[in-house]
């Protein structure tokens, strides 16, 4: 750059050197050169040093976030997602299963009935035109039959059982097929709904309906899937360190989980680096992030032990009181900054997880040297969050809480809060709720071209251009003042509406 011109705007180093933990509202990039259209921006990335993505979004390990539904759906939009750990160690194994064995964007929620069972009314189909039949009355074993509503109404005696007028052996597709594959036989044959079967034991894993191939039509369309080398969804998991969560890893990999983290505020500690190297040595193909960090220190510790992606962040979570109860942490847009710098030279991948609020959030996060950012409160109030939607003051709404929130702590995790005899409960976060977002297959991909107009005003056509103008000085940056952030933001109206898509 002309010389003249170096004298604009702060290198990320000088500003990061200042002594102040900034987050990223404190922080603007200055725009720099455009040559080249928005739509050739390029978001492909790493998760860690092994697995790639090809949007850079990750689901939070958090009991309000990230389940079966939210797995396929970030696995399906190429993003990934991790599975909480407030569960018990087959529950959690479930879910990876569950979710490694559907190739198409979205789970349904049957219903089910065994042969011998009867249906007595009408509101035991609830919302659903039809209720499956299976060996066990659960989704877990061969689909036998179908009843539909019609059928079940035209019955005259209905007291006899489901296996009496059930049509057997339903018209099914393979499981493993992709989207655009069962939207079409669905199409082809005129069906309202097609169940999707498991070839190797005949399960009913997932129901396509009509109605659902139109929706997803009106979504944007969907990129490359997150694939792992088994043919299936990317799927991960959070563990913690105690010796239980040796077998709880166990379970875990039989399951065929991809990628596990270790779950933990402070993750400079010898527990964890020693449970990364007995997971670098009982399994060494799977891959392995380390965290969360805030400091090169930490990181640097992490890295030696044998991680192979970092988590940053302490207390930026919206949710999260940590900063507040314990008094260490630091402001996302510093420990981004500061612990890639040091992730980098390692070529370990550094997922910025915590505060997250809009897709700017998203720019400076992966601007400041992120691969990936870890969304909690972004994706707690879309359809596939675990919970269903209720109505507070109006508006609809789902349940966001910390996992270190009293409740969930309740709930299973305070194994690892209290050692197993004490009794002080300390929260380090809260219970609340967020607003309804609808599916993140609408949303995560507008976010994307959000994301992909900031690169191009900042002239980085990818990820890796950006690291790498930051690092070299040519992205420029300032501090807004508290005035400048207000000026940001939309000001001086008497009302407004805001609809960003
Ligand atoms: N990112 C953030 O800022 C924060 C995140 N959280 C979330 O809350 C949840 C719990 O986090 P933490 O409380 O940090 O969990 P943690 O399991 O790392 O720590 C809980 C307590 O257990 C101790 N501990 C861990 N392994 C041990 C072992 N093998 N032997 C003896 N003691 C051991 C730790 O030193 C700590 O005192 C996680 O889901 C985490 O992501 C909580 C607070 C802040
Ligand atoms: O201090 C904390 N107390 C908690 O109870 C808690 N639960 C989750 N987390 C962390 O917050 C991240 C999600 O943050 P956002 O909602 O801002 O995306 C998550 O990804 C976690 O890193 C917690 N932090
Ligand atoms: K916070």
């Amino acid at each position: 750059m002309d010389v003249a011109f170096t004298d604009d705007g702060f290198q990320a180093e000088r500003l990061f050197k200042q002594g102040y933990s900034y987050t990223y509202d404190d922080i603007i990039f200055l725009p720099h050169y455009i040559d080249f259209p928005t739509d050739s921006v390029q978001l492909a990335t790493k998760l860690t040093r092994n697995l790639t993505l090809s949007i850079p979004c990750v689901a939070s390990p958090m009991d309000t976030v990230s389940e079966t539904s939210m797995a396929v759906s970030m696995a399906a939009l190429g993003a990934i997602a991790f599975v909480h750990s407030n569960n018990t160690p087959s529950h959690q194994a479930s879910i990876i299963r569950s979710a490694k064995s559907h190739r198409i964007p979205f789970v349904s929620d049957p219903l089910f009935k065994s042969p011998s069972d009867t249906i007595d009314s009408i509101d035991e189909f609830a919302s659903s035109n039809c209720i499956f039949v299976t060996d066990s009355g659960t989704k877990k074993s061969k689909l036998l039959g179908v009843v539909s509503k019609a059928d079940w109404q035209a019955l005259n005696d209905k007291e006899v059982t489901v296996s009496d007028y059930m049509v057997k052996s339903p018209v099914s597709f393979p499981s493993n097929c992709d989207f655009e594959d069962v939207a079409g036989f669905l199409a082809a044959k005129k069906l309202e709904f097609v169940p999707l079967v498991n070839e190797k034991d005949g399960e009913l894993v997932n129901v396509v309906t009509a109605d659902q191939v139109e929706r997803i039509r009106g979504f944007p369309k969907l990129g490359m899937p997150s694939v792992g080398p088994d043919g299936e969804f990317l799927v991960g998991a959070a563990i913690g360190t105690r010796e239980s969560d040796k077998d709880r890893l166990e379970h875990l990999v039989k399951a065929g989980v991809n990628v596990v983290l270790l779950d933990s505020s402070q993750g400079n500690s010898i527990y964890q680096t020693e449970m990364i190297k007995y997971i670098k040595k009982t399994y060494p193909e799977l891959d392995l992030i380390g965290g969360n960090v805030v400091t090169m220190y930490q990181a640097q510790n992490l890295i030696q032990a044998g991680a192979d992606g970092l988590r940053v962040g302490m207390g930026s979570g919206s949710i999260c009181t940590t900063q507040e109860v314990c008094a260490v942490g630091r402001g996302q847009a510093t420990a981004v900054y500061k612990v890639s710098s040091i992730a980098e030279q390692s070529g370990v991948p550094v997922i910025a997880d915590g505060g997250i609020s809009n897709s700017g959030h998203i720019v400076k996060a992966l601007t400041l040297g992120a691969s990936t950012v870890m969304m909690g409160s972004f994706l707690a109030g879309s359809s596939e969050a675990p919970g269903a939607y209720e109505y507070q003051n109006g508006r609809r709404v789902k349940k966001y809480r910390g996992m270190g929130s009293l409740e969930a702590m309740t709930k299973g995790s305070d194994a690892r809060y209290l050692g197993d005899t004490e009794k002080l409960k300390i929260a380090q976060g809260v219970v609340g709720a967020v607003v309804d977002k609808g599916s993140v297959l609408k949303f995560i991909p507008y976010a994307m071209q959000a994301v992909k107009q900031g690169f191009q005003d900042l002239g980085a056509s990818s990820l890796q251009s950006a690291h790498h103008l930051l690092r070299s000085g040519v992205i420029r940056l300032e501090v807004r003042t508290g005035a400048a952030q207000i000026e940001g933001g939309v000001h001086g109206l008497v009302s407004y509406e805001k609809k960003s898509f």
